[in-house]
């Protein structure tokens, strides 16, 4: 199933710059194993915003949500979350 989400991040100008980078770093090598295994399909910046839209392709709505409540940023992140389903227009299937 596929499903496109968008983050938006805001992290707290408080939280100490350090202590930023680490969860960054920490988000970017999780984003890479998922891309990695396929299952985080496509990452986009918006551009001139902190915010990204990706594409997933997983089993279940659960399986999504246990991915993305794993993000090291989900705490400093909105999220939504819009199920995709075939167009039939479409010349390719996904
Ligand atoms: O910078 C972002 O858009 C948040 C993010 C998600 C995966 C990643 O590496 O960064």
């Amino acid at each position: 199933m596929l499903y496109l989400v968008r983050m938006d991040v805001n992290i707290p100008h408080d939280l100490p710059q350090e202590q930023a980078q680490e969860i960054k770093a920490r988000e970017k090598a999780y984003s890479q194993d998922l891309q990695r295994d396929g299952r985080w399909k496509h990452i986009w910046r918006v551009a001139g915003e902190y915010a990204n839209y990706s594409v997933f392709d997983v089993e279940s709505n659960d399986e999504l949500h246990g991915l993305l409540q794993a993000l090291p940023l989900f705490p400093y992140m909105k999220i939504s979350v819009t199920p995709l389903a075939q167009h039939p227009s479409a010349i390719a299937q996904n």
